[in-house]
């Protein structure tokens, strides 16, 4: 008989439970929906006023003897997006590949080179924007090289996002980008938990992703953080956003690529529109909530025409289809 009363108690506090997620779940689409409107603020417009470069020159750092693919993907996506130019600064054996990739692409084949940081930074005056790691692979000598390419990078001011094998260095020097402002970091669930454990040194709280993201971007002295998973957590240490666009559930390998190679530009674009266009908001969080909903669109967009069969390459054939959905309608 006692069963009636516990019953109606366990239905209410369900129905409870389903209005605050509901509630939480219309309050973070409303949350995406204000910052994409503030996303669209930011794009250059298109004009017949600009000249070559003027929307965006990017530098990959990154393609070795065994990833050719990674610093591909990320550095077409960049131009994809609508960056008027992309280098690739790489190892010298990756360089011919990557090149018969794509005519597009403007390769340096310096990265193992002793004279690799000078040959590197001859070119950062000319760039808005560098995404650190795609492909990079862990060769000491190759980390020794882009430890002084971040160092030179950041004296000059230059906006930096670190995905893949450098955020493995990271998590081994974290000074490397401690408090600096213009960095994003976006780790995928592994590179979360080795970064959290290097820099906070205990192990993640899977309970609380919001809280675990802000915690280890304060940590890094506000560095904007993107965790990537089935939901994407973007934090500054401040404020915490979530990115639910609806994706796929296709994990092929290379979507953290397009991630990161879109990101370098939103990145320089949201830097460049200046307060008024960002309302206050930080660009760094705009951008990263640009390129994460870019990303889960093209996901969906490729997986409805080829489901199980995508692969980064459709996702990237999307970009322009699904940046005109997102931010041009
Ligand atoms: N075509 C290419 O050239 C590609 C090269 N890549 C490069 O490969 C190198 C190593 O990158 P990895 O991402 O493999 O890094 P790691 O070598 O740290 O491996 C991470 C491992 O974690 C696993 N993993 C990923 N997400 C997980 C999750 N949510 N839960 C549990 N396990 C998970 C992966 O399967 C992988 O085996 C980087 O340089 C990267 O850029 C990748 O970007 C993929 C495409
Ligand atoms: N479970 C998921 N559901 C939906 N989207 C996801 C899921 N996991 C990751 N993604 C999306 O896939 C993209 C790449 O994230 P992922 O975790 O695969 O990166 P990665 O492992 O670095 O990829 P890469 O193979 O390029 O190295 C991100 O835009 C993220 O939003
Ligand atoms: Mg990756």
């Amino acid at each position: 008989m006692a069963v009636g009363p516990a019953w109606a108690a366990a239905g209410a506090c369900r129905r409870v439970l389903q209005r605050a997620f509901s509630l939480h779940k219309a309050h973070s689409v409303k949350n995406m929906e204000t910052t994409l409107q503030l996303v669209r603020n930011i794009i250059p417009p298109l004009t017949s006023k600009k000249h070559k470069g003027q929307d965006g020159r990017i530098g990959i750092v990154g393609g070795c003897q065994e990833y050719t693919g990674a610093p591909y993907f990320a550095a077409i996506s960049a131009l994809k997006v609508g960056a008027d130019l992309s280098h690739v600064f790489c190892t010298q054996e990756a360089a011919p590949v990557i090149k018969s990739y794509s005519p597009e692409l403007i390769v340096h084949p310096v990265l193992d080179r002793p004279s690799a940081v000078p040959n590197v930074e001859e070119w950062l005056p000319r760039l808005h924007a560098l995404v650190v790691g795609p492909g990079l692979g862990r060769d000491d000598t190759l980390l020794e090289n882009v430890k002084g390419i971040l160092e030179a990078s950041k004296a000059r001011d230059i906006p930096i996002v670190i995905d893949a094998d450098g955020l493995w260095l990271v998590a081994q020097h974290p000074a490397l980008i401690q408090g600096y402002r213009k960095a994003v970091l976006t780790p995928n669930h592994v590179e979360f938990s080795r970064l959290s454990e290097a820099v906070l040194r205990d192990p993640v709280d899977g309970s609380d992703h919001r809280e675990a993201v802000r915690r280890l971007s304060q940590a890094l002295g506000n560095v904007t953080v993107v965790q990537k998973g089935e939901r994407d957590v973007i934090s500054d240490g401040e404020q915490v956003l979530e990115c639910a666009q609806e994706g796929s559930s296709r994990r092929c390998g290379g979507q953290g690529d397009l991630l990161s190679g879109a990101l370098g530009v939103l990145v320089h674009w949201a830097l460049h529109a200046g307060p008024e266009k960002t309302n206050g908001s930080s660009p760094l969080l705009l951008a990263a909530m640009g390129a994460c909903s870019l990303v889960r669109q093209c996901s969906r967009q490729a997986f409805q025409k080829h489901g199980r069969s995508t692969t980064t390459t459709d996702m990237i054939a999307e970009v322009g289809p699904a940046f005109r959905i997102l931010f041009e309608t």
